[in-house]
């Protein structure tokens, strides 16, 4: 039977698109299927315009400490349809950029919604009255926002992609829900004069990280304003005439605005999967083997659709192992690749101060691990970003196996997201801190900081109290 492609993807997010380019480069024919810009939701409406917005708020705090740094400066007005012009022309840039990619690999991009079918003539993706025989279907349809019933209307009750748009701030805004995406707006929040209310039902804020660092977090973002209400779920949430209502443990809070950033769950509603024979789960995942491949023969899933962190990095490696592996299967590459474990796999949170980390957390490692923790206070860099007053600088953390190697590296701070690529490479090359402790880091960086730490490991602290 011939088939018009050779691997044809359901979405063009960071999984479906990385998916798409590595297969032409394979040599593959390939039908890319999303009927919204290429790029998905890190690059619209996730990991790119946040990063933009918290960089604004960035400046603007920056601005608010001038002083201390001995420089004068008056803080004006912020002006959202600026900020918004500034956080639209990075992603139109990058938008721009991968359009140009996808047409020079030779890409067919069909701009349409589609879903799965598969009868006797194989898997197939249908767009209207068409249906794109593929000889692989990959899918890659990404996740959306849970919001556990509440009446989200984009401007009173909010998604982090309503957030986005904002074209007033709110005075005051709870956020709901204190994992990576409520505090990333906090504290950009925060940082832009606007009163926020974080509210997580946890204990602790970012409860997958660190407990010692989410208590740095929590404190950091205290000392800026944000009132942090833990242990606190949200009861219920109304939109009123001037604002909203929010229920929190009994008690009613009034704000302009409330963000719901309670987790993402995969997008497999509409898709047709159950019927195709794709197999999914109760949480709404996708259920994969180790390989990617689906429980229907030809069909595999990448990025959020998987059950695992929900990262773009992760969503890249997915696609670009799927066209790998395909293209194997096909008999196109000789190469049988090697899907990354989640395990491995660094996450950072861009707030004030930042979280990153990779590998094992000391209670995930066991109690025989052995961990050091390094304070940026000693390290010269940190102590130059920080302004005059502020009280917290921040951590890593190394954590070994007895006596072994590096399993897992845990940052906080100022800038730290910019470490995680070291503190990956030592975890995915299972180093020593023996290994590590004769590379030279250059003075005064914050990688330093990294290096210190090794030296403390390997029984040789230079700027630490041994
Ligand atoms: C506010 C926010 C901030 C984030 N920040 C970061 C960050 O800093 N770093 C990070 O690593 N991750 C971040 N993420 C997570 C990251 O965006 C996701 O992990 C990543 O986008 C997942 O990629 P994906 O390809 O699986 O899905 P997506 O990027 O969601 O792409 C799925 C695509 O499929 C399309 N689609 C869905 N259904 C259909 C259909 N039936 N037919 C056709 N097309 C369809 C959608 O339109 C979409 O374009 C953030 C997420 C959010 C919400
Ligand atoms: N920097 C990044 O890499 C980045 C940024 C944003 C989003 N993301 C991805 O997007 C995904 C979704 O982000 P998210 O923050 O929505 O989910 P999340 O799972 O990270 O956090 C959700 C938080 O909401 C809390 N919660 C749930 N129900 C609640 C309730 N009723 N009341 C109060 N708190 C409640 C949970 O305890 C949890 O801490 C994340 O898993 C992350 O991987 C990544």
């Amino acid at each position: 039977m011939t088939h018009p492609f050779d691997v044809a993807i359901l979405g063009a997010g960071s999984a479906g698109y990385a998916c798409a380019l590595r297969a032409a480069q394979l040599g593959l024919s390939v039908a890319l299927i999303d009927d919204t810009p290429l790029g998905g939701t890190c690059l619209h409406r996730g990991c790119i315009p946040t990063k933009a917005w918290l960089q604004a708020a960035k400046v603007r705090r920056t601005v608010a400490k001038a002083a201390s740094f001995g420089i004068g400066a008056t803080l004006g007005d912020t002006d959202p349809a600026a900020l918004l012009a500034y956080t639209d022309g990075v992603v139109g840039q990058l938008h721009r950029g991968l359009e140009g990619l996808i047409a020079q690999r030779g890409i067919t991009v069909i701009r349409e919604r589609g879903t799965l079918v598969a009868d006797d003539r194989g898997p197939g993706i249908e767009t209207g009255a068409t249906v794109h025989r593929a000889r692989a279907v990959v899918l890659a349809t990404g996740a959306a926002p849970v919001t556990l019933g509440l009446p989200v209307d984009g401007a009173r009750i909010l998604t982090s992609a309503d957030a986005l748009r904002l074209t007033a701030l709110p005075e005051r805004a709870v956020v709901l829900g204190g994992g990576v995406i409520g505090v990333e707006f906090a504290s950009l929040w925060a940082d832009l004069g606007v009163h926020v209310t974080l509210v997580e039902a946890m204990d602790r804020l970012v409860p997958t990280e660190e407990p010692g660092h989410s208590r740095i977090l929590t404190r950091a973002l205290k000392g800026r304003g944000v009132d942090v209400r833990l242990g606190a779920p949200v009861d219920t949430a109304e939109a009123t005439d001037d604002g909203v209502s929010v229920q929190i443990g009994g008690e009613t809070v009034a704000a302009d605005a409330l963000l719901v950033a309670v987790g993402r769950r995969p997008a497999t509603g509409d898709l047709g999967l159950e019927g195709a024979g794709v197999a999914v789960s109760d949480s709404g995942h996708v259920v994969v083997d180790g390989q990617l491949q689906t429980t229907l023969k030809g069909v595999f899933a990448a990025g959020d659709l998987v059950a695992g962190p929900q990262l773009a990095h992760r969503g890249y490696a997915h696609g670009l192992f799927l066209a790998e592996r395909i293209a194997h299967l096909q008999g196109r590459s000789g190469e049988r690749p090697t899907l990354p474990r989640d395990a491995g796999i660094p996450r950072v949170t861009y707030s004030s101060p930042q979280l990153a980390s990779v590998g094992l957390t000391a209670d995930q490692a066991g109690p025989d691990a052995e961990v050091v923790d390094y304070h940026l206070t000693g390290n010269g860099r940190a102590q130059i970003l920080r302004a005059p007053g502020d009280r917290e600088t921040g951590v890593v953390r190394l954590v070994r196996r007895p006596g072994g190697e590096i399993v897992g590296v845990h940052l906080v701070g100022d800038d730290v997201a910019e470490l995680i690529g070291e503190a990956a490479l030592l975890v995915g090359w299972q180093a020593t801190p023996d290994d590590v402790a004769g590379i030279v880091h250059a003075h005064p960086t914050l990688g330093e900081a990294i290096a210190e730490a090794n030296w403390a490991l390997a029984g040789r602290p230079l700027h630490m109290h041994g």
